[in-house]
């Protein structure tokens, strides 16, 4: 069945520890964090010292989401602060293998995660590395966007790189994710679903999650 890794970027900021618990009792499977500069996504979000609150508040798997600038700069930070699963934008830094390195060095499972613009090709000299590897289906920045459903084609070119060189990496997929679209990124190859706006702007929670879970199911 297809994991679900709900987005608290979509959660009441003031009953975090609520919103957490809902998700996790209701079947969620990660829980994504997003992380956001203000200057590689036009947004400002969370810290390691939010990821750091958080980490005793659920046992869920911390999927930790950088979109910010030279995240080397912070991997040791939020490697200490409890993230299981740091993702780094190929996008962000000139060094994204150093990156890659280094969260696997800290100890994380290392992710990689390119936006719509960017093709496969851009990482598959890391992918040996990786342990997740995000496809945005979304730009960026915020939640509550539309599904771009053309970027299920690398999807589909990831799950052939990862059977003919025997790579173990999971492929999750963030941005635009509902009960419809979770269908296409089930077909496609997809392994985890992030789902932000979907999930929490809902007052069943528990049914939303269990719709995305559905997709596997129903196709
Ligand atoms: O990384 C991001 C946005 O940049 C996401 O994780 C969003 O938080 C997903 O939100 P929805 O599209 O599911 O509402
Ligand atoms: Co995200």
């Amino acid at each position: 069945m297809v994991k679900v890794a709900p987005s608290i970027l979509s959660a009441d900021f003031a009953n975090l520890e609520r919103d957490i618990k809902l998700v996790e009792k209701h079947g969620a499977d990660y829980i994504h964090v997003d992380v956001m500069d203000g200057q590689f996504v036009p947004n400002v979000t969370f810290g390691p010292s939010m990821v750091a609150a958080i980490r005793p508040v659920t046992d869920l798997t911390l999927d930790v989401h950088l979109m910010m600038i030279d995240p080397e700069r912070f991997i040791g930070d939020f490697a200490d602060a409890g993230s299981d699963i740091i993702t780094v934008h190929a996008e962000s830094t000139p060094h994204i293998h150093r990156a890659m390195q280094m969260i696997k060095q800290a100890g994380v499972k290392a992710g990689i995660v390119i936006n719509p613009g960017t093709p496969v090709s851009a990482i598959e000299s890391v992918l040996e590395l990786a342990d997740l590897v995000l496809i945005m289906t979304v730009n960026p920045g915020f939640g509550g966007q539309k599904f771009i459903t053309s970027c299920l084609d690398k999807v589909e070119q990831l799950v052939e790189l990862r059977n003919k060189n025997d790579y173990a990496f999971e492929i999750e997929i963030d941005g635009g994710v509902d009960d419809q679209t979770a269908k296409l990124c089930v077909a496609a190859g997809a392994d985890v679903l992030v789902a932000g706006s979907y999930v929490y702007n809902s007052d069943n929670v528990a049914e939303r999650i269990a719709k995305v879970k559905a997709a596997a199911i129903n196709d």
